[in-house]
């Protein structure tokens, strides 16, 4: 299997190499260049079967030979085995025809775990291998930052820099950031918004000189294995109602579009999907975009669900692609366009998305009172993120159609919200529970690439 750039003009690579350099040296995102297909017998022979023997069927074609099948089923093994629930990634029924993927049963809580802890696996044991150190830099609104801390934490052939927006992230998350210990964890609260972190993690990947220096890696999903390894859980779902026998739909919560972008993958894979559902919150601009067509950050307005706090919707991109035929020129124009301010997606790209994406954008008082309705209704607490998905699922009258929507943060994540909505204070697992009272450690830094870089090689060369 082998990896192009959505730009057209980086080398074509092995997974591997596209795992180990995030992104493209053209400064586009790697994707397969073909998509395996799964016949309606593969799909249907996934139901029953543990979530690491679906994940290895889902993930093993487009590893190539990087792995062998044995050393790719124990990765998968210990990737999953820290989870605090067996099913890995649990259905709950809302209403009728309407059930909650939840995806908050990881190390950190949130959806970030499935792919992080498989991408730490990947990344120790390419690394052992080749004897090589990689340094990991991401950006992180609050929930890939934990999981990338957490799943990278103490391993020696990796430091990993994590720059999140100063104060603009829940206390629980930035916790889990600034409370490890280990040497190689180096947590940076940056000036600016998520978006601001995001483009100087970009502009570190286009300075080559600083990038070959340090052996620069991501972990964001700008790195095509952490959209990987979020396909399988379309298809445990999927087929856990009924799949391939018949459809279902998702509503996704949605920022950086890494998510709803492995469910577009899993459709092109062959599972029926009927929708797929963006949800954002006052951040809309994809929603907007999908409406009329017209891509045009606008600024990122804080919101109780600060992950999604997000305008510069990375993996878009990638679904850009499709849309214009796997026209690479086409995508590399757009995004010259959108630093100049934005860019108008052309009717037909805007007829294929509108094939398979349908969208919805929710205030903050309609989250707080979806948070609220559910939790009287069902029992089940939301994080804001979660609230936001269920709120726009709940506008798409679901009708025969079973929609699942995702569940991608613990409520305890984000404890002020889901409090002020409920009335209950959702306690963090024992496991955590003495998160308030360790030692915090954290580098406040400008908005300045070269003091950004700077530190990085100082840190490193210690
Ligand atoms: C809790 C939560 N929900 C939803 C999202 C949005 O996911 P994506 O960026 O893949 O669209 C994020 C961040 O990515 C998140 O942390
Ligand atoms: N919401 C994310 C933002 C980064 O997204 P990624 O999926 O591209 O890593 C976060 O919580 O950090």
């Amino acid at each position: 299997m082998k990896y192009i750039s959505t730009r057209g003009a980086a080398p074509i690579l092995s997974f591997e190499e596209a795992m180990l350099s995030g992104l493209a040296r053209d400064g586009g995102l790697y994707l397969p260049e073909s998509i395996p297909t799964l016949s309606h017998g593969d799909i249907a022979a996934l139901s029953g079967l543990p979530y690491e023997e679906i994940a290895f069927r889902i993930m093993r074609p487009f590893i190539g030979e990087t792995f062998t099948d044995d050393e790719f089923a124990e990765i998968i093994a210990k990737a999953y085995a820290g989870f605090g629930h067996d099913a890995r990634a649990p259905l709950v029924q809302l209403a009728e025809n309407h059930f909650l993927l939840e995806l908050f049963h990881g190390p950190t809580l949130a959806f970030k775990d499935f792919a992080m802890q498989l991408i730490g696996q990947l990344f120790e044991a390419s690394l052992k291998r080749s004897g090589n150190r990689v340094t990991i830099v991401g950006a992180t609104s609050g929930d890939t930052g934990s999981a990338a801390i957490e799943a990278f934490r103490g391993l020696e052939a990796v430091d990993v820099f994590i720059l999140y927006p100063h104060g603009r992230v829940s206390e629980v998350q930035r916790r889990q950031m600034t409370t490890p210990s280990e040497s190689n964890v180096h947590t940076l609260a940056m000036d600016g918004h998520f978006d601001d972190c995001q483009a100087r993690v970009k502009d570190m990947f286009n300075d080559f000189d600083f990038r070959d220096g340090v052996r620069l890696a991501g972990v964001n999903s700008i790195n095509w294995a952490r959209v990987l390894a979020q396909v399988v859980y379309y298809f445990s779902s999927a087929v856990s109602l009924g799949a391939p026998h018949r459809k279902v739909s998702f509503t996704v919560p949605t920022g950086n579009f890494g998510d709803i972008f492995a469910g577009y993958i899993a459709k092109r894979m062959g599972l029926p999907i009927e929708q797929l559902v963006v949800a954002t919150n006052q951040n809309d601009i994809l929603h907007r975009c999908l409406a009329t067509g017209d891509y045009r950050p606008d600024g990122v307005i804080p919101s109780i669900s600060p992950s999604m706090d997000i305008q510069v919707s990375s993996n878009f991109e990638r679904a850009l692609f499709y849309a214009y035929g796997g026209d690479g020129a086409a995508i590399s124009a757009l995004m010259d366009e959108l630093k100049e301010g934005g860019f108008k997606v052309s009717q037909g790209a805007r007829e294929a998305l509108s094939e398979t994406f349908n969208s919805g954008r929710v205030s903050e008082e309609d989250t707080l009172a979806t948070i609220r309705n559910t939790f009287a209704r069902t029992g089940e607490l939301l994080c804001p993120h979660s609230a936001v998905g269920v709120q726009v699922a709940n506008a798409q009258r679901i009708g025969h159609t079973p929609m699942i929507t995702l569940a991608t943060a613990h409520p305890a994540k984000f404890p002020d919200a889901v409090k002020s909505a409920s009335g209950v204070h959702p306690a963090l697992p024992p496991r955590m529970a003495d998160l308030f009272d360790r030692d915090e450690r954290v580098t406040r830094i400008g908005n300045d690439l070269g003091a950004i870089e700077t530190l990085i090689r100082e840190r490193i060369a210690l």
